[in-house]
């Protein structure tokens, strides 16, 4: 069968997307890896059908898959990117400067700016409440902290490691994360860099500790796994996503991260999230929405033979 496609990007985070509108395409897992896979296919982290919404509030619904051919509830970068194909498309119209995506965790609200060509450039997404009950991210470890509104949360839970004990704040954003933030990356076993040298968050072997974090026991739908290390007005991480592994940007990972940050007292309610890829500016904000704002990219189209 021969498909066409389009990929886009958030950041770097990539993706294969294909109209199915007419709901006609079902792609196994073993298709789904092909055209993710960098060499003997598109190459993206994940693949997105933009398929008809049951919503009538709703423009179009995103049905995300990973790279390894899982669903996830929910694609922060992914829902950029989404957006952007709806409006250059002319299914939202670029003058109306906002619309709301329907997915798997739920309508999205979206704002959009678009150029002098009516091509969609940057989005700011209503990604919705955190979710912080540790049964709902879900993780199995207890509540050790309650959040200012009386909330539990999983703050700062230690959770063990062939390289030693790391410490986890866990929130989800549909989909689950699990946050570590370290502040001095000379205290890490040096096995835990590609460079012992040089120990930093950019040499932290996420192959490695995202890799045994991501399928952790303790995560029971396993997790998004991310490092951070908080500076003034900003925070850097790096990310080892489920069923992905390590993405240039993750979008709920960067507002989980903004939220954890918060949360424990390490920072504001509004960051700026730098990754590999870029930056996201994330805001939780007095209504315990979380806004993430940052640009999409159209990078090329094609016809793919699966
Ligand atoms: N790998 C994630 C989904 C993609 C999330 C990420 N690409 C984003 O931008 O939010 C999961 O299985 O929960």
């Amino acid at each position: 069968m021969e498909l066409d496609f389009v990929k886009l990007h958030g950041l770097g985070n990539d993706f294969v997307f294909m109209d199915d509108f007419s709901r006609d395409i079902n792609l196994t897992k073993e298709q789904v890896a092909l055209l993710c896979d960098r060499h003997f296919g598109i190459g993206a982290d994940g693949v997105i059908l933009v398929r008809p919404s049951e919503r009538s509030e709703c423009a179009a619904y995103m049905h995300y898959i990973n790279s390894d051919g899982t669903l996830a509830q929910m694609c922060g970068n992914g829902v950029r990117c989404f957006a952007k194909y709806l409006v250059d498309r002319g299914y939202v119209q670029a003058s109306d400067g906002q619309f709301v995506a329907d997915t798997l965790a739920g309508p999205k609200p979206i704002s959009f700016e678009v150029d002098d060509r009516d091509k969609m450039t940057r989005a700011t997404v209503d990604m919705g409440h955190p979710i912080l009950e540790p049964s709902d991210v879900p993780v199995n470890v207890p509540a050790n902290a309650t959040s200012a509104d009386g909330a539990a949360f999983a703050k700062d839970v230690a959770i063990t490691s062939p390289w030693g004990t790391f410490a986890f704040t866990c929130a989800s954003m549909g989909n689950p994360h699990a946050i570590c933030f370290i502040d001095d990356f000379a205290q890490l076993s040096d096995e835990l860099f590609t460079n012992a040298n040089d120990k930093s968050l950019a040499t932290l072997d996420l192959n490695k500790i995202g890799a045994y974090y991501e399928s952790h026991e303790a995560f029971p739908e396993k997790t998004n796994v991310e490092f951070a290390h908080v500076r003034s007005g900003a925070i850097d991480m790096r990310v080892f996503e489920r069923g992905c592994g390590e993405t240039l940007a993750c979008g709920t990972g960067a507002c989980a991260t903004n939220v954890a940050a918060a949360l424990t007292g390490r920072s504001g309610r509004e960051n700026d999230i730098v990754l590999r890829g870029g930056t996201l500016h994330i805001l939780w904000d007095e209504n315990d929405h979380v806004m993430m704002t940052g640009p999409a990219v159209e990078s090329f189209q094609g016809t793919v033979e699966v």
